[in-house]
């Protein structure tokens, strides 16, 4: 199935549910770098759930669990077993069960976000699975890659360029690239960062809360002020964690597989397209 096939999917009603965030973008690009910092600023004052995706093991997962950013309970991991834009895109089933196990298990949320595993340009989320969508580039490709374009780069609801400390060291223009990325990007905006400079991604993470703002607004989602007793996503401290990812109260979290997805949920694979709306 090719990257502008039409996207049959559509996302389970909206009303009452956190805001589904896709971060997509090619292999080491900074993703769960971006997560982990999303999770630092965003951690005290919205309720947090976080999917990661990788192809044969839980290593984003293990990484922000390790990292102790967000209650690791908090955090499924997919098992794609196969091209990572396949789970994000073609079948999504493994990542909505993913996601609705969070809420279930945890909601009220505010904000999943849906980390993909690295992939090429091609690569976007099905609106199907994700409401809005973060494209991480990094500059370490060289200035030329906002122009070769593709979905991710032209049509993410926020595109961002990372590693901008490596710039001077690649030899990669940020004027060019910012000027590129305008052209094919029809207004939408795009934001530079350093995730190594700034741990916390504030602009992005601005940019995030203004989404949840929005969100709440238009489908009827209460406002959370301050953390409950057992909805908090204010993250645990690293210490609780040990390096297999199992916490100290002995909680294990176990990835979800494609396999591992109730057949009914399969259902949101069949069901037709809602827009995106560019903010
Ligand atoms: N210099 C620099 N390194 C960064 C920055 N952000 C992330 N990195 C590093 O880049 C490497 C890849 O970062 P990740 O966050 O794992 O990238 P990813 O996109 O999640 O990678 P995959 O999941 O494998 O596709 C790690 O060694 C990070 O520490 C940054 O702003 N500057």
């Amino acid at each position: 199935m090719g990257a502008y096939h039409d996207d049959l999917h559509d996302a389970a009603e909206p009303d009452g549910r956190a805001l589904r965030l896709g971060i997509g973008g090619p292999v080491g690009s900074g993703k769960t770098a971006l997560v982990a910092a999303l999770c630092r600023s965003l951690g005290p004052s919205l309720r947090l759930g976080v999917v990661t995706n990788d192809i044969y093991t839980t290593e984003d997962a293990d990484f922000l669990r390790r990292a102790g950013v967000i209650d690791p309970e908090r955090i499924q991991a997919v098992q794609t077993g196969c091209c990572p834009h396949t789970a994000i895109r073609d079948d999504i089933a493994a990542n909505i069960d993913a996601v609705e196990t969070l809420e279930e298990r945890f909601g009220p949320l505010d904000l999943v976000i849906v980390e993909s595993g690295g992939d090429n340009l091609t690569a976007t989320f099905s609106r199907g699975l994700a409401d809005r969508q973060i494209f991480v580039l990094d500059v370490s490709g060289g200035d030329k890659v906002p122009r070769k374009g593709g979905p991710g780069v032209t049509t993410a609801d926020l595109l961002v360029i990372n590693k901008t400390d490596l710039a001077p060291m690649v030899g990669a223009d940020l004027t060019v690239m910012s000027r590129d990325a305008a052209a094919v990007r029809e207004g939408r905006p795009v934001l530079f960062t350093s995730i190594r400079e700034d741990r916390s991604a504030h602009m992005v993470a601005q940019w995030v809360t203004d989404m949840v703002d929005v969100w709440r607004h238009d489908h009827g989602v209460a406002h959370h002020h301050g953390l409950s007793a057992h909805g908090s996503s204010a993250r645990r401290v690293p210490e609780d964690v040990s390096p297999d990812g199992v916490a100290a109260d002995g909680i294990s979290v176990d990835g979800v597989t494609a396999d591992d997805v109730a057949p009914e949920r399969k259902e949101h694979g069949e069901q037709q397209s809602r827009p995106v709306t560019a903010p």
